[in-house]
């Protein structure tokens, strides 16, 4: 059995991966090493494979070739308990169990803490409290999951993957409901996070977000990885196109010297 080393930042890295569902391939040799401790955003068009590749860094779904790796060890062979403590993923549609409430699901996030034996862990409470603050949803804690509207229930299942406290946090369009007050202030949690040490890998469609707030951007088309980088090397005209079949400028925010990517109306090509 293999114990991982109690590293900051473990080291998370596809390798040559392939991923299909049945006999039909979607990713496609994919090498891709995310930075630990920073914020990767990984973009591209919808069924490019983002939430495939996703699924594939958290290990739920094995590669059909080639590996991935968490401190050089095969996230295969890496015992589960160990893995729910170190990576944490939210899906874009997570499902809650029937008539929950905010509270009790969140608290859910820290199951991975609790030993065999073991129950609740007396920092449990303030961190649960603290997952909800950062995501605006103390004022939900008593509503029922089911009764939430979209965006609402988003900040919840956020809070939830925040209150985990895992050492890397898989997100899939995390901002997908929200209002841009909501998106910023849910981005800039992450970044935090990301500041103080985890590792942040969230799918977003939002390209000019996914550059103001990215240390990385990994961009995806038709499974394949196309570019990785710093955003500014990343989003070029010819990326876009490729990746997006539209046209778009790209300008440079004079504040941050950070990409906006503005598409033209009327170029793209999808069929
Ligand atoms: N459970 C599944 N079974 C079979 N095919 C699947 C399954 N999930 C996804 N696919 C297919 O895999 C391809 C990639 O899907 P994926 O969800 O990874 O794309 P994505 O880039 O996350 O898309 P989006 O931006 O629309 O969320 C698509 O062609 C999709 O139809």
């Amino acid at each position: 059995m293999i114990d991982l080393p109690h590293t900051e930042s473990p080291q998370l890295r596809a390798e040559g991966v392939h991923l299909a569902y049945g006999d039909r391939a979607v990713v496609h040799g994919v090498d891709l090493a995310i930075a630990p401790g920073r914020l990767t955003a990984l973009v591209g068009a919808n069924a490019s494979g983002k939430s495939t590749l996703l699924r594939a860094l958290a290990g739920l779904i094995a590669p059909s070739a080639g590996r991935v790796l968490l401190d050089d060890h095969d996230l295969a062979r890496v015992p589960r308990r160990r893995l729910a403590r170190t990576i944490g993923i939210l899906p874009q549609s997570p499902l809650a169990p029937e008539g929950i409430r905010v509270g009790d699901l969140v608290a859910r996030g820290r199951y991975p803490h609790h030993g065999l034996f073991r129950g609740q862990r007396s920092d449990d409470d303030a961190v649960v409290a603290r997952a909800l603050a950062s995501t605006d949803a103390l004022g939900l804690v008593d509503r029922r999951v089911d009764e939430l509207s979209g965006g609402q229930r988003q900040r919840v299942w956020i809070a939830m993957a925040l209150a985990q406290q895992p050492r890397i946090l898989l997100l899939d369009e995390p901002t997908s409901a929200l209002d841009v007050a909501h998106q910023v202030e849910v981005l800039d949690v992450l970044r935090g996070e990301a500041a103080a040490g985890m590792t942040v890998v969230i799918v977003l469609h939002d390209l000019t977000l996914a550059a103001r707030y990215a240390d990385e951007l990994a961009m995806l088309a038709g499974g394949r990885l196309i570019a990785q980088g710093a955003p500014g090397a990343v989003l070029t005209a010819e990326t876009v196109q490729r990746a997006f079949r539209v046209d778009a400028r790209i300008l440079t925010d004079p504040d941050t010297g950070r990409p906006v990517v503005l598409p033209r109306a009327g170029s793209a090509t999808l069929s």
